[in-house]
């Protein structure tokens, strides 16, 4: 199964979630307003200051920068207190959660480590404590999931073995699809699929996010290009979920409720993860529905509604209503 038909088959038998249609309905007017007021597009993303170093590389290098970060972009949440969790110090800044790897990546390629390289990543030299030393906290927390993150470089190298990614995104002839299959079957790390209620079910989230953060990189031109862009779904992380319930548009059974305020770690691939992660996908799903109804000629789509809820959720962290859900995944 697809996402899409993956996030309304979950969406219909879920137990621990449901989505809202009122309330997608309602809230869709008000996030394309913001996206028009923001003037939110793909060049936003060139506007985040470490994204703007990706930008002084030559296009391989681009490519590589963001095929490197996607490949990492997993599980960055922490239950230490601010102060205590991972934390990267870069350039005089301190970051923290997704920017923290963003970071790392900026100040290893700054002290001269070819960390988006996959010859470097094939390379004895690039071991575990290699792979720490990229990754080395400001603070007592170290990265989570650090074994895994040399692992998921290490397939990636061996998977580039004979190829540069850019040949492989431009044998994808801009089909985001031919992407999608490329990286779920030669990268297990990006091969986010479960069974569900006897199904198999497709959330793909890094996978997608790859093809949302080319997309934005290019501008959709070049090797940003994708015919198809516009079937790319929200990306099911732990955060855009927890906006979408704030905007009503899920709604959590009391049992997951009292799982997530109590903080307790769930397990990779529960009914109660996949339903989260696949009602947000139908719910945005929804919310682009209503926006592209209302407004026919819109460059509008999941991507960029995803990516500004994303910037919303991060820029409200403090403010949030309820604990994201915890799982330790390389999927997300
Ligand atoms: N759905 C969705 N999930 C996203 C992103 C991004 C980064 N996107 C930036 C690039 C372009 C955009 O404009 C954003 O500025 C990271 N993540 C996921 O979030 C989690 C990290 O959260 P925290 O620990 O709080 O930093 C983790 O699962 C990570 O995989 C996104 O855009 N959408």
């Amino acid at each position: 199964m697809d996402v899409r038909s993956s996030a309304i088959f979950i969406a219909q038998n879920a137990q621990y979630v449901s989505v809202d249609p009122a309330a997608c309905r309602e809230v869709a007017a008000g996030i394309y307003d913001q996206i028009q007021r923001q003037k939110y597009s793909t060049q936003t993303w060139a506007t985040h200051e470490l994204n703007q170093r990706c930008k002084l590389l030559d296009t391989e290098g681009q490519v590589d920068w963001v095929f490197t970060v996607d490949t990492l972009n997993f599980s960055f949440w922490s239950d230490r207190e601010t102060s205590e969790r991972y934390t990267v110090e870069y350039n005089g800044k301190k970051y923290t959660g997704y920017w923290s790897l963003c970071a790392a990546i900026n100040r290893a390629l700054d002290e001269g480590i070819p960390v988006t390289t996959p010859a470097f990543w094939r390379s004895d030299e690039f071991n575990l404590e290699a792979c720490a030393h990229i990754f080395r906290s400001c603070t007592a927390e170290q990265i989570p999931l650090l074994d895994q993150r040399l692992a998921v470089l290490k397939e990636a190298g061996a998977a580039l073995a004979n190829t540069a990614f850019s040949d492989v995104l431009r044998s994808c002839n801009c089909s985001a699809s031919r992407l999608l299959d490329w990286v779920t079957t030669n990268l297990q790390s990006y091969n986010d699929r479960f069974v569900y209620r006897n199904m198999k079910v497709s959330i793909l989230k890094r996978a997608q996010i790859l093809v949302g953060e080319l997309w934005a990189c290019f501008n959709g031109e070049g090797l940003g290009r994708f015919d198809d862009i516009d079937n790319i779904t929200m990306f099911a992380d732990y955060r855009v979920p927890r906006i979408l319930y704030r905007l009503n548009c899920l709604r959590y059974s009391d049992q997951l409720e009292a799982v997530l305020r109590a903080g307790t770690l769930m397990e990779s691939g529960s009914d109660a993860e996949i339903e989260l992660r696949g009602t947000s996908i139908e719910a945005v799903e929804q919310i682009v529905h209503h926006i592209k109804t209302e407004h026919p000629e819109t460059a509008v789509n999941a991507i960029l509604v995803d990516f500004y809820l994303w910037d919303a959720a991060k820029a409200q962290e403090q403010s949030a209503t309820i604990p994201c859900h915890r799982v330790r995944s390389v999927f997300y």
